[in-house]
């Protein structure tokens, strides 16, 4: 993916070679400018690559994005103040033309999945910094896409929401199923939350290393003590220096 800019073209990702499968949890993490939130916006037919094949379900990305294969998650949760949740959450549903009932139907049951049920007539500026990334999960949610792309989405909240979050997001990959795309610059998230994490090195991104995680699905937060975690994030931490070498 080359973008041309006033300075000469920019080579954000190059040789970009990955599979991810159905129901997996793959994070993408690297330092700033490598390639990570280009990439999911490839993923989400957000930006076109100028070389290369890229399918997501078997499509092109933009067929995926017209057959609402993804919910796509930002780093701010980007609700509108004079909505309330209910109402930034059934959004898209109103957009894409869901009928009333439905749409009331699908925000009680993701504001359920993501723990805020009784916060729908709530506005943003109501809710904590944690509850409205949730929110924004939750909107992600609504129309029951597959795919779930998540660029940073607890990259401004303090650590102890952090985590309650994450083993909140495992649980509700768990009971969903869904295929999640994560774009973190924290190891302990990455290894945390992943089946595969994805290194990245800097321009122009490359992947330095594919790690296939050996934990288990259920993963409570101590499990950050074992040594099977703390050898995990060794491999991250010796990736993301490689790719600075290369
Ligand atoms: N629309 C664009 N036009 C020109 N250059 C771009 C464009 N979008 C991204 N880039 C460049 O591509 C590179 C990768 O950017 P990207 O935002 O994907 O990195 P990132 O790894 O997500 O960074 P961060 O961790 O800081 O969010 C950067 O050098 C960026 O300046």
């Amino acid at each position: 993916m080359t973008f041309q800019t006033n300075d000469g073209p920019v080579h954000a990702l190059r040789n970009v070679d990955l599979e991810i499968e159905k129901g997996e949890f793959v994070s993408f993490i690297g330092p700033s400018g490598c390639g990570k939130t280009t990439f999911l916006r490839c993923i989400a037919g957000l930006e076109t690559p100028t070389g290369g094949t890229l399918t997501v379900n078997g499509m092109s990305p933009d067929a995926a994005r017209q057959a609402r294969a993804y919910g796509y998650v930002f780093q701010a949760a980007g609700l509108y103040p004079w909505r309330t949740i209910a109402g930034n959450v059934q959004l898209p549903l109103e957009i894409m033309g869901f009928p009333k009932a439905e749409r009331q139907e699908r925000v009680e049951r993701v504001l359920s999945l993501v723990d805020l049920e009784g916060f729908g007539g709530k506005y943003p500026w109501q809710l904590s910094g944690g509850m409205q990334q949730r929110a924004s999960i939750a909107r992600a949610l609504a129309f029951d896409a597959d795919i779930l792309l998540m660029d940073e989405p607890f990259g401004a909240l303090d650590e102890i929401v952090r985590d309650r979050l994450n083993e909140e997001l495992l649980g509700l990959w768990g009971r969903t199923g869904k295929t999640i795309a994560f774009v973190t610059h924290s190891i302990p998230e990455a290894v945390f939350l992943s089946t595969k994490i994805v290194v990245m090195s800097p321009r122009p991104g490359r992947i330095t290393d594919v790690i296939e995680s050996s934990l288990p699905k259920e993963r409570p937060l101590d499990i950050r003590d074992s040594a099977e975690f703390i050898e995990i994030a060794h491999r991250v931490r010796e990736g993301l220096r490689a790719g600075h070498e290369i």
